[in-house]
């Protein structure tokens, strides 16, 4: 991604102080620009999560200032995957595919044919009558990303989203969500504490400080744009992880990378 793209959301000096006296982030500057794939790593407690829901207008900056955070507000123009499907248990796939367009105030009717192109995008077309206790952990984040996806926004912000899965799953999920940003064009935020899923991803990695979080360090990923199982053995995909671990270490230690 050129450093000329224009930004689509940037955080300039946020600071988030919780009630109860937690400085969960401190001096963040950070810009996402148009058309990448950013991915957040960062120690446990840093304030990864912070970040995405201020992006998302979820909450406030105590300091600083967000610009872009307006997407927000605009039907479409943003999606977040959370790293728990959040799964209405009662609602089978379509109807909880349909939830943000029933927000959104679309008649049923006219969501149907966006419901089921989606469920096709994200490869569960035929599970749309099912309900989310009779999915895989794998096939009910499919269903998640789809419902953030269906309002086809500029933004997916996505939190951890396949932590809890297993390294296949993961691997497939990984390829297929790389797929589905290609498709829709979409703009990506992904928090991960995996160097390895972050560099496989992403076309930059912003890796976070201990807290109070701020951006210790940005790595370009100028691998090529197609990325499939042979990058994950390749020495310049391993030496981005490399260096991200080292990033990574140095904001456990607590000193700058
Ligand atoms: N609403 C809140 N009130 C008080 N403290 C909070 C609140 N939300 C988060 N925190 C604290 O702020 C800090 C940052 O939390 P956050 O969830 O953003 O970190 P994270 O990097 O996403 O963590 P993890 O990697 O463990 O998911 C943590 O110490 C957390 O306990």
């Amino acid at each position: 991604m050129s450093a000329t793209a224009p930004a689509l959301v940037s955080l300039a000096g946020v600071g988030k102080a919780f009630d109860n006296g937690v400085v969960a982030l401190q001096g963040v500057d950070l810009a996402v620009a148009e058309g990448e794939f950013l991915a957040l790593l960062g120690p446990s407690g840093c304030g990864k999560t912070t970040v995405l829901r201020l992006i998302a207008g979820l909450d406030e900056p105590s300091a600083g200032a967000i610009a872009g955070q307006a997407l927000a507000a605009r039907e479409g123009g943003l999606g977040y995957v959370f790293q728990d499907a959040t799964l209405l248990p009662w609602a089978n796939v379509a109807d909880n595919v349909f939830l943000p367009l029933r927000l959104a105030g679309v008649a049923r009717r006219d969501a149907d044919e966006r419901i089921a192109a989606m469920l096709r995008l994200v490869g569960i077309d035929g599970f749309a009558g099912a309900l989310p206790h009779q999915l895989s952990g794998g096939m009910r984040m499919r269903v998640a990303i789809a419902r953030a996806l269906v309002t086809r926004p500029r933004l997916l912000l996505m939190d951890e989203p396949f932590a809890a899965l297993d390294e296949i799953t993961r691997f497939r999920l990984n390829d297929d969500l790389l797929r589905l940003k290609h498709e829709t064009g979409c703009t990506v935020v992904f928090v991960t504490h995996s160097v390895y899923e972050a560099v496989y991803l992403s076309t930059r990695v912003a890796v976070m400080s201990a807290r109070p979080g701020r951006i210790l360090r940005e790595i370009a990923v100028d691998l090529p744009a197609r990325r499939d199982d042979a990058l994950r053995r390749d020495p310049a995909y391993l030496a981005l992880c490399a260096e991200a671990s080292a990033a990574l270490h140095a904001a456990l230690a607590g000193s700058p990378a």
